[in-house]
């Protein structure tokens, strides 16, 4: 209705709000708040991978995340950054639109 729309402003339509053990992850990577675009979201998870060094210094595409919770949210134990979908299907899970 009109008033609910007033109510959203323009910078939050895109706020996402992680659950809880994707929100651990991110606020063991520095993020503040509950909500998040999704693009701060990716940050925060490769500040995370990175921090973690979940990452093979050889093969720098190659994240090896079993044994971490990033691991038990993906529900792999490694991934290459070169195939997002995994990713996109853990965040499919593991986040709400926090619009209204
Ligand atoms: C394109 C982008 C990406 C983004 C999303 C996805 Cl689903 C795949 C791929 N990307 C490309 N390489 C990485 C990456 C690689 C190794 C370690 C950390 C990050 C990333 C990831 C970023 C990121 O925000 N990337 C900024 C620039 N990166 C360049 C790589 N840099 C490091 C590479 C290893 C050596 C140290 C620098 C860090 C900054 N966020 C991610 C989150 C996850 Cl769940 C997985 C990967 C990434």
């Amino acid at each position: 209705a009109a008033e609910n729309a007033c109510r959203v402003t323009l910078g939050q339509v895109n706020q996402v709000r992680p659950k809880l053990p994707l929100l651990k992850i991110l606020q063991a990577a520095g993020a503040q708040g509950e909500t998040f675009t999704l693009k701060e979201v990716m940050h925060y998870l490769g500040q995370y991978i990175m921090v973690r060094q979940l990452y093979d210094k050889r093969q720098q595409h190659m994240v090896y995340c079993g044994g971490d919770q990033l691991g038990e949210l993906l529900g792999l134990e490694s991934f290459s950054v070169k195939d997002p979908s995994p990713v996109y299907d853990m965040l499919k899970r593991n986040l709400t639109s926090a619009a209204m």
